[in-house]
């Protein structure tokens, strides 16, 4: 039966995760170098990651495994869910096109609506950042203008506003910024355009780049990103940290493992 879920803030809601398969080793490394991966421990983070969602209430939805597919794990690059939309993007990376597949029936499977993010466009999910009414958008390596204009037609129609932020030297805007609960965007100012943005709290470290909202004062930040953890409680902040140290050597951070799916209110 479809859940009565939405994108729209409020209490928690779905969290779908992908969990990684044998392949996983072979993901993609586009700004560090490779590393050997231990899949086994990487199943262990995953798993804690996934408890550390349920623990601050989220419903787990495993995505359909997608075993041929190294990067299927990173299931954020797949889909934005606004409202009671789902946009499935279409990657800048051919590689992981096919992850879409397994997605698109899980977000059925919700109930939502499904829209797609057609050739020659190309987008990933980790390039979209949701602040409210406003949806801020990487132009990157995996996501181009085509594709920002297709999706801003679609989310206009929804009432939000989307703004095209350039990144260099990130895989995705959301590698390079995110939001606190409250909407202060954080991240590194060196690797987006700030002069589209209304501010950037400069985070103590990279990972502390990317946050994760749990709840109205509740985060989740990986375990790389200390400094950020410290200073985000003595704003007060709830902050949960999980260890994804295998996904970080494949360019993957807290954002990138889950799509969270609110509750309607
Ligand atoms: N949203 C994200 O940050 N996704 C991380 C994707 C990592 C994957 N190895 C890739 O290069 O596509």
């Amino acid at each position: 039966m479809p859940e009565n879920v939405t994108a729209a803030p409020g209490r928690p809601g779905v969290a779908l995760v992908r969990p990684p398969g044998p392949r996983l080793a072979e993901g993609l490394v586009t700004h560090i170098d490779r590393r050997p991966i231990d899949l086994e421990l990487a199943r262990r983070q995953h798993e804690g990651y996934t408890a550390a969602l349920a623990a601050a209430g989220w419903r787990i939805r495993q995505v359909p495994p997608a075993d041929d597919l190294p990067d299927a794990v990173f299931v954020e690059d797949t889909v934005i869910v606004v409202d009671g939309l789902a946009v499935l993007g279409r990657s800048g990376a051919p590689e992981r096109r096919a992850e879409t597949a397994g997605t698109e029936r899980a977000v059925r499977e919700l109930g939502l609506r499904v829209a797609r993010i057609e050739e020659p466009g190309t987008l990933d999910g980790g390039d979209v950042l949701q602040v409210g009414d406003t949806v801020y958008v990487g132009l990157s390596g995996r996501t181009d203008e085509e594709a920002i204009r297709r999706l801003s037609a679609m989310l206009g129609a929804l009432g939000r506003r989307v703004v095209p932020v350039r990144v260099a030297g990130a895989l995705h805007l959301k590698s390079a910024m995110t939001a606190l609960p409250d909407g202060t965007l954080i991240g590194m100012p060196d690797l987006v355009d700030v002069s589209v943005l209304p501010g950037l709290r400069v985070a103590p470290e990279p990972a502390g780049s990317h946050v994760v909202v749990l709840g109205e004062d509740h985060v989740l930040l990986a375990a790389s990103a200390p400094r950020t953890a410290e200073m985000l409680r003595a704003d007060g902040l709830r902050v949960t940290v999980v260890d994804i140290g295998e996904f970080e050597a494949l360019e993957g951070c807290v954002t990138c493992l889950s799509v969270l799916v609110h509750d309607h209110r």
